[in-house]
């Protein structure tokens, strides 16, 4: 069950997501958007929806991180793969890694974490990956059964506008020390030096999402430095 945790070790993932109503939503620029990072390097995709999903796995051969976000509450509530529904459908679109919310944060469906993680390996066999906010979450996807642990949340389960721009890399530091337990840093990792930050604080693999597949919010960076000119 572990060969897919294996092939990712020391290496960078390429978040390929964009949502409903982005200019690259769809299939087809996911799966370009995949083999640019597949011809650069990397060694597996996350990926949201069973299309994406499918279209990502064909285009490079890559293991893929699979995950459904579901919004609730009026789109108030962002949820990460809240049901076993959920990864059944990544699962067999062709993900060999199943991302899911890992913080005790009562779900959607009022189900357990580890119910829910032991459904996933007894039926469709491969690896869950928790994301958590906090060292606290970590232990409980710990014991309830994860089998790799990942810094996503940190930052987004209380006021998302209130995250930092950088990436948590204490929390991937403290998640190593405090569980056996493969950790990936993900999350607002937007250099190179923050790659080697991660991989020095004991991160397993690291993934990239927006500061590499989301020309919308790398072109904003930019356009808000234009507003706010320097002085010589
Ligand atoms: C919090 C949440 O909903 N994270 C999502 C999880 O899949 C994605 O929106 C992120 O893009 C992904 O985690 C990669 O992170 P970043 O795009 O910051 O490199």
């Amino acid at each position: 069950m572990s060969s897919a945790i294996d092939a990712i070790a020391s290496g960078l993932v390429v978040s390929c997501q964009a949502e409903q109503g982005h200019p690259l939503h769809g299939p087809q620029f996911m799966a370009a958007m995949a083999r640019a990072a597949a011809a650069a390097g990397a060694v597996g995709i996350r990926a949201e929806g069973a299309e994406d999903v499918a279209a990502v796995r064909a285009a490079t051969g890559l293991p893929v991180i699979g995950i459904r976000k579901i919004r609730y509450s009026g789109g108030q509530r962002l949820f990460i793969t809240p049901t076993y529904a959920d990864a059944e459908q990544v699962v067999a679109a062709g993900a060999s890694i199943v991302a899911t919310e890992g913080t005790a944060r009562p779900r959607p469906d009022g189900q357990n974490l580890a119910t829910l993680i032991r459904q996933i390996h007894d039926r469709l066999g491969v690896p869950v990956m928790a994301d958590v906010d906090s060292v606290e979450s970590g232990l409980y996807a710990h014991r309830a059964g994860a089998d790799l642990l990942a810094s996503t949340l940190s930052g987004y389960t209380t006021d998302r506008a209130a995250a930092p721009d950088g990436p948590d890399i204490d929390l991937v530091a403290a998640l190593a020390a405090a569980t056996p337990l493969p950790v990936v840093a993900e999350g607002r990792i937007w250099t190179p030096e923050h790659v080697s930050a991660a991989l020095a604080a004991g991160a397993h693999a690291v993934v990239v999402g927006t500061a590499i597949t989301n020309p919308l919010e790398i072109t904003r960076r930019f356009v808000s430095a234009l507003r706010t000119p320097t002085r010589k």
